[in-house]
């Protein structure tokens, strides 16, 4: 996958205005789990943000881009807003309030599949606080409900705020993806592209091998444990001598020791099983066959420890 740096020759940018050529940012705001990540990675044609079926899947604003041959778009996708219960919440959800005031525009989504909750309310006034930067919203997931369930859901939404557009979309069956596109690329100001042509996102290499770990890890685990894991690549170098053969250190740290066991497995079965499929999905990114050395730790209770969550790229 291309990403940012891997041209950098600024030359390469066709940075001159156009007429007619917009580009900006948009970020998509929801409650966990409502499709966020999914949606930008079939706007942007790749993955380029991990999701998965457990909440609070996304813990950094991860940029992909959007080229059209007359715009493009950054979409910031930034972790489910709800209300923080631990400072790792509270982080995340400070950096979802400072991206809202730095986008042209913001699609907020809502699941077609289930009723308006509180959670959706919640977010609705905090986004009438948020003046000048026009709002869309989006009903995802309509691959998963009736076109009863839609209609209403599509009424319920224009209930919860004021929205310059309203646009059912699946970002599983691509229903509507390209119209979502044009309707946020509507609200960019003119402009010249942003990042080179053909790069897709602007997330470090490492970060994203950091993310592939951890998306692997997810699988399967339920209750508070999704929450307490976290991956960082320590280190990563070619095999001397090898062109072909990339070799990996990282560590994925949990918060006790109970839960330490549970990633492992029976005989370290589990833990073999994340490994594999993690490398799978790194080798595809790297284009190069992987060597991915993954370790265990305990950081005790890390989502509470300022000084832990620095380690682990948090800030404040
Ligand atoms: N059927 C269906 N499932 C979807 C669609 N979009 C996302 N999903 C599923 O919904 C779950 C959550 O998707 P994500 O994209 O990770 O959701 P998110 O809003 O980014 O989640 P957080 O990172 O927790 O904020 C995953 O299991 C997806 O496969 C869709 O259009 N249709």
């Amino acid at each position: 996958m291309r990403r940012v740096g891997d041209n950098d020759s600024v030359t390469s940018l066709g940075n001159t205005t156009t007429e007619g050529f917009r580009s900006g940012f948009a970020c998509f705001i929801g409650r966990p789990n409502v499709g966020k990540s999914t949606l930008m990675n079939a706007l942007v044609g790749s993955k380029v943000a991990i999701t998965s079926s457990r909440p609070q899947t996304t813990r950094r604003a991860i940029r992909g881009i959007v080229h059209r041959p007359n715009a493009q778009l950054v979409v910031v996708d930034t972790p489910g807003l709800h209300k923080p219960k631990t400072l790792l919440g509270e982080r995340l959800d400070s950096l979802v309030r400072s991206t809202l005031t730095e986008v042209d525009v913001i699609g907020f989504c809502v699941p077609a599949d289930q009723p308006v909750g509180p959670g959706d309310k919640f977010i609705a006034r905090e986004l009438a606080n948020v003046k000048k930067t026009p709002i869309i919203a989006i009903v995802t997931k309509t691959d998963i409900a009736t076109p009863q369930q839609v209609a209403e859901q599509l009424l319920a939404v224009g209930r919860l705020g004021e929205f310059a557009d309203i646009v059912p979309c699946s970002a599983a069956d691509g229903f509507q993806v390209d119209l979502v596109g044009d309707l946020l690329i509507q609200r960019l100001p003119e402009g010249m592209a942003l990042y080179p042509e053909g790069d897709l996102t602007d997330e470090p290499e490492q970060v994203m091998i950091a993310e592939l770990v951890r998306e692997a890890a997810l699988e399967g685990v339920r209750d508070e444990l999704p929450h307490s894991i976290a991956v960082v690549v320590d280190e990563m170098a070619p095999r001397e001598g090898r062109t072909d053969l990339v070799d990996i250190y990282a560590h994925l740290y949990v918060e006790r020791s109970s839960q330490k066991g549970i990633i492992i497995g029976h005989k370290g079965e589990r833990l073999r099983a994340v490994g594999a499929a993690a490398r799978k999905q790194i080798e595809a990114l790297l284009g190069t066959r992987v060597y991915l050395d993954l370790r265990i730790k305990v950081l005790k209770d890390w989502q509470r420890d300022p000084k832990q969550l620095r380690r682990l790229g948090f800030y404040d």
